[in-house]
């Protein structure tokens, strides 16, 4: 059975110019131990569908529809309550984007760790610094820095901390929106590494959201790329990115600029339709090179190879 099974899930915000789909219907798995990343540009839907698991939608959201099963348990129909008990942060974390400028400025970071474990009742203040000192050295941070504050600490050491904070309470199922974005390059590389030998060492399961698809490769098993609220392509990792079948996965391996050849990055032209009035075809179809007449009416995700699915009319079924 699968860690996570979302089915058919939608997520609508109620805005000034109308109800806006963010999530239009999105169904996926993930495995013990597996790294699923979502890729999709900004705007897509990639923090509402992360918000949605975690139940920290913000007000405006409609109740989310479909269903969401985490080791067995049917998530959206628990109450606030059995949901902050049983599941959040204990069996399902996130890591959120630009989180590490949450840190609390004048609180030591350590006292900042273990209050999850303390609000859980169940650790007294020793067990709760040992485990502090256990996750410190997972996320691979002397234990010293316990005593520091925030702003003694680099970028790079604060998402360390944060990645820590997430793993506090032992969850199955870590969501990791955009963990590096704020990031310079050779930090990113070292959060990715550390990304990967959690994954090894503590068979965590993720879901990896990013707009980077070269940075999804690094870490994903597999990889679903979403498009104004749809997954309009997703496969294993191989799969997408050596032999992508929808359009705009395509477009976007080749906006990815190359080291070894004269190539240039390609663009996108056009926007993202607006998702309170979807047009009434394929959602891609006006920026798709191939779109044809087919496109007016909107696509299903259709089996292009074992375990790849692409939301295009133009993929033959396989
Ligand atoms: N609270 C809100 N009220 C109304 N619309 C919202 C709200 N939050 C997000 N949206 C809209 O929902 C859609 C999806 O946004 P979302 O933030 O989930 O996308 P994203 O892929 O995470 O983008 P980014 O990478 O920029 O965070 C967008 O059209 C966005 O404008």
């Amino acid at each position: 059975m699968a860690l996570l099974e979302v089915k058919d899930l939608r997520i609508s915000y109620e805005t000034g110019g109308g109800r806006l789909a963010a999530v239009g219907g999105v169904s996926f798995e993930v495995s013990e131990g597996e790294t699923l990343a979502v890729v999709g540009e900004s705007g897509a839907g990639k923090s509402s569908l992360s918000l949605g698991l975690m139940r920290l939608l913000p007000r405006n959201a409609l109740s989310p529809e479909g269903r969401v099963f985490l080791d067995g348990v049917e998530c959206l129909s628990l109450s606030e309550e059995e949901f902050r008990k049983q599941v959040r942060w204990k069996k399902l974390s996130m890591v959120f984007q630009g989180a590490m400028d949450s840190l609390h400025p004048v609180r030591r970071v350590g006292d900042q760790i273990a209050e999850p474990l303390l609000l859980d009742g169940r650790t007294d203040k020793t067990a709760a610094f040992g485990r502090v000192a256990e996750l410190l050295s997972l996320a691979r941070l002397p234990t010293d820095i316990s005593r520091r504050y925030p702003h003694e600490l680099s970028g790079g050491m604060k998402q360390r901390v944060m990645i820590a904070m997430a793993l506090a309470c032992s969850p199955k199922l870590v969501i990791l929106d955009e963990p590096t974005s704020a990031l310079d390059v050779i930090i990113q590389a070292q959060i990715m590494n550390l990304l990967k030998q959690l994954k090894r060492d503590l068979k965590l399961g993720s879901l990896f959201v990013t707009h980077d698809l070269a940075l999804a490769s690094d870490l994903a098993d597999r990889i679903a790329v979403m498009y104004a609220g749809e997954f309009v392509e997703i496969g294993t990792a191989e799969q997408v990115l050596g032999s992508p079948r929808h359009p705009y996965t395509k477009k976007l391996l080749g906006s990815i600029p190359s080291l070894y050849d004269d190539r240039r990055p390609e663009f996108i032209p056009g926007t993202p339709p607006k998702m309170t009035s979807p047009p009434a075809g394929c959602y891609f179809s006006p920026r798709c090179p191939e779109a044809c007449e087919l496109c007016s009416t909107h696509p299903e995700l259709i089996v292009c190879g074992t375990g790849q699915h692409a939301r295009c009319h133009l993929v033959i079924e396989s």
